[in-house]
């Protein structure tokens, strides 16, 4: 008798991994418009002189962070063969949660050498941090580019884009030259930059617009072409893949997704041809996985509001009114031994949230003759998907 494995002779896949997130393509595919600007901007740096600094602009999954990393991997090679060139080093950090003083202290201890100690995380300001920064930059000398990711995240993100680009002029700097890169999902990030820094901040735009279903088309294929064995995915399973994810915001990295969920389907099906039903279940696997990380991103009383309002679904008692979901707010939050948010107004105000997320519907009632209104909310998603998730929590809390 054979195990639980014996039975998985054949595989669909040549190589799985190019279909995971943290593949890096070796070609990039339908954005030579963004490379040409990008390397533009960037070409100062194979003569020894300061670059441009590069805003890249666009929502998810659109290439920003893959066609960066390109750039630098081919400037690297470019510059080890060319004699007026300095040394390249490039440094990357993520804003997302980080304030400024978090942001440089983490450069610079990626900066320093291995022996040293750590920048503490205490005791010292922003402006320390800085110095030290500017330190290591020339201590390492050459030419720096320091990428930073979601860039709109950033707390007193005008100070970094002050002082950072005048550093070599304010004598800050005097043996390393220093390029900045900003990646941002918002494209109205420029706007909210202080005008001092508007005006002085000398930067390459680079936006990144969705991709059409031809685009993804050509991206899926040279994936699949490396992913599976010759055969294994049918050309209409690809079509599909792009067309859905073309239709929702053209985000290479769903379209991807879809490709790799849908061979698993097909595998845990036992098929050996990737076809469109695979990527049509794929699809709403992709969804729902989407979903529970959005419940699961939600606050603590948010999340008990949610699994308020799909039981009360599941009893057929929406849409309902706050008053309702609070009655029943407070025994879900009670059940869980949390403490219930005790006004109307803050359960009001969750709702208004969650409404603004895209969880909740949101209908506007009429009082009748004596004249005012009111809302009444239900979920804009499947109850199941809420009571499922909540349940993943609370057992991975156990
Ligand atoms: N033009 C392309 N050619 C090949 N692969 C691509 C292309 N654009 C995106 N991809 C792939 O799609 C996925 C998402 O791309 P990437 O991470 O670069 O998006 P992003 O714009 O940085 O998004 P986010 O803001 O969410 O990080 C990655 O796996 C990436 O390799």
């Amino acid at each position: 008798m054979g195990g639980p494995f014996s039975d998985l002779t054949e595989t669909i896949f040549a190589d799985k991994s190019v279909l995971n997130e943290s593949y890096q393509p070796e070609e990039i595919l339908e954005r030579d418009e963004e490379i040409d600007s990008f390397s533009h901007a960037l070409q100062d740096v194979l003569f020894g002189r300061e670059p441009e600094n590069v805003f890249l602009y666009g929502k998810a999954g659109l290439g920003k962070t893959a066609v960066t990393k390109y750039m630098m991997d081919e400037l690297q090679s470019e510059v080890a063969v060319r004699e007026e060139a300095n040394d390249l080093h490039v440094h990357q950090v993520n804003c997302n949660g980080k304030t400024l003083f978090m942001v440089v202290r983490r450069l610079v201890n990626d900066l320093l050498p291995d022996d040293a100690s750590e920048f503490p995380k205490r005791g010292l300001g922003t402006g320390d941090a800085f110095d030290e920064l500017y330190a290591q930059l020339d201590r390492l000398g050459g030419t720096h580019l320091i990428v930073f990711d979601e860039i709109d995240h950033l707390d007193d993100v005008n100070t970094l884009l002050y002082e950072l680009p005048r550093a070599r002029s304010n004598g800050h700097l005097t043996d390393s030259l220093v390029g900045i890169i900003g990646i941002s999902n918002n494209y109205t990030f420029r706007q909210s930059l202080s005008a001092k820094v508007k005006d002085t901040l000398m930067e390459t735009e680079i936006s990144f617009s969705p991709y059409d279903a031809g685009e993804l088309r050509r991206i899926l294929h040279d994936r699949a072409d490396r992913a599976f064995i010759d055969g294994a995915c049918d050309d209409s399973a690809i079509a599909k893949a792009a067309a859905l994810s073309a239709q929702d915001m053209g985000n290479a990295r769903q379209a991807i997704d879809l490709l790799r969920v849908g061979a698993e389907v097909a595998e845990r099906d036992g098929d050996n041809v990737v076809s469109d039903d695979h990527i049509e279940e794929a699809r709403t696997l992709v969804q729902r996985g989407r979903l529970r990380n959005k419940i699961r991103d939600q606050t603590e009383h948010a999340q008990y509001i949610l699994e308020t309002i799909a039981k009360l679904d599941k009893r057929g008692d929406v849409p309902a009114r706050s008053k309702t979901i609070q009655d029943g707010y407070e025994r879900v939050a009670e059940a869980y031994g949390a403490s219930p948010l005790t006004t109307l107004k803050s359960i009001q105000d969750h709702l208004s949230d969650l409404h603004m997320l895209g969880f909740l519907l949101r209908h506007e009632r009429n009082y009748g003759l004596k004249g005012g209104q009111y809302y009444e909310y239900e979920l804009d998603l499947d109850p199941d998907i809420v009571l499922e998730t909540r349940e993943e929590i609370i057992d991975a809390a156990d």
